[in-house]
């Protein structure tokens, strides 16, 4: 193998460009030529690709995006477009990819690896909804920066003495939700994953108000409902006046944490590591502590069940 090349796709993850980072100057130091390609796969479609040099990916590691940009590309869920796609490949006699993105960017790769093209992928998501690993690149900084908002709405919440709903974003999984609602002590966090028990929460909420505690924090997972529906069923059910905080994409921005430099480093490492070792379609994960390489097909199976009992704890604990 001489040429890899790299892309970024999908919603963009703090530590991307960490990744990117690790990547290109890894494979510099095997002694293989890497390129560049920008704006996910629609960039590879119109050939968007640029060999890249140690300096290229200088002074990124903090910095949060990606230089590469990133894209959602319809096109490329077409044969056409990936016919494109594989014409470009073959112009800059790219021998192996590797792929940074979420669970769709995945399924993108894995039709590149039909088409005979060696994949290496690296899981880069806020929503930590990759299969076969426990932590994805960026989830760690999202969380963080959840936390702290919750920190600064219960400020205004207990001044006030109010309920707030927040929208935590994950797409279909609620793991930003559930572990935001824990780290920010949220009274109650309703998740896509767990049945809705409008019950439950009035319940909660009433009891609460009845020993004294006049305020509340509900973290939503936008998978279960939208913060404004919820608001709504409590409000005609319960009479419970709540105020509506949907965080949006401010949970994708920022500089990536100290734990998400790290992990990219170590993920996007070792991405090369299994494309040198001519491995045809991979992903990049950790487990138990440990980096590991797995078979992407595997990402494709049904995905673990989130720790509901972190929801229990959750409850539990902000009585
Ligand atoms: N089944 C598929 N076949 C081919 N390409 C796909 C497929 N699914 C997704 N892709 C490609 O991957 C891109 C990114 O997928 P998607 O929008 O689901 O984001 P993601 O990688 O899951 O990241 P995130 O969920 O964090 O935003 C899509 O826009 C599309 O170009
Ligand atoms: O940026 P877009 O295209 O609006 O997508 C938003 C989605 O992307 C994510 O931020 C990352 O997958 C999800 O949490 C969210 O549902
Ligand atoms: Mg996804």
């Amino acid at each position: 193998m001489k040429k890899i090349a790299v892309l970024t796709s999908g919603g963009d993850a703090p530590g991307m460009n960490a990744a990117i980072r690790s990547v290109v100057r890894k494979a510099l130091f095997e002694g293989l030529e890497v390129s560049g390609v920008f704006n996910g796969y629609q960039g590879l479609i119109e050939g968007k690709i640029e060999q890249f040099q140690l300096g290229s990916v200088g002074d990124i590691i903090q910095r949060g995006g990606t230089i590469l940009r990133s894209a959602r590309c319809p096109e490329f869920m077409t044969e056409d477009g990936r016919a494109k796609a594989m014409e470009q490949i073959k112009l800059h006699a790219i021998e192996g990819l590797v792929v940074i993105g979420g669970d769709g960017s995945f399924k993108g790769a894995n039709e590149l690896v039909k088409l005979g093209v060696p994949c290496a992928c690296v899981p880069a998501t806020i929503d930590n909804d990759i299969t076969g690993t426990e932590f994805t690149i960026g989830f760690d900084t999202a969380l963080n920066t959840v936390v702290d908002v919750i920190d600064k709405i219960r400020d205004t919440a207990t001044s006030h003495e109010r309920s707030f709903i927040v929208e935590v974003m994950g797409r279909d999984a609620g793991d930003l939700a559930l572990w935001a609602g824990l780290g920010g002590g949220a009274e109650s966090i309703i998740l896509p994953e767990k049945p809705f028990n409008v019950d439950a929460i009035v319940n909660r909420l009433k009891s609460s108000t009845s020993r004294g505690k006049k305020h509340s924090i509900i973290v939503l997972a936008e998978g279960m409902m939208s913060a404004t529906q919820l608001a709504e069923i409590l409000k005609k059910e319960a009479g419970i006046e709540t105020r509506v905080s949907i965080l949006g994409h401010m949970q994708r921005g920022g500089s990536p944490s100290a734990r998400d430099r790290v992990i990219a480093s170590q993920y996007g490492a070792r991405a090369v590591e299994t494309l040198l070792s001519g491995k045809k379609s991979s992903a990049v994960g950790m487990r138990n502590h440990k980096v590991v390489d797995y078979n992407l097909e595997e990402v494709f199976t049904k995905r673990e069940k989130l720790d509901l009992s972190l929801v229990d704890l959750a409850e539990t604990l902000s009585i």
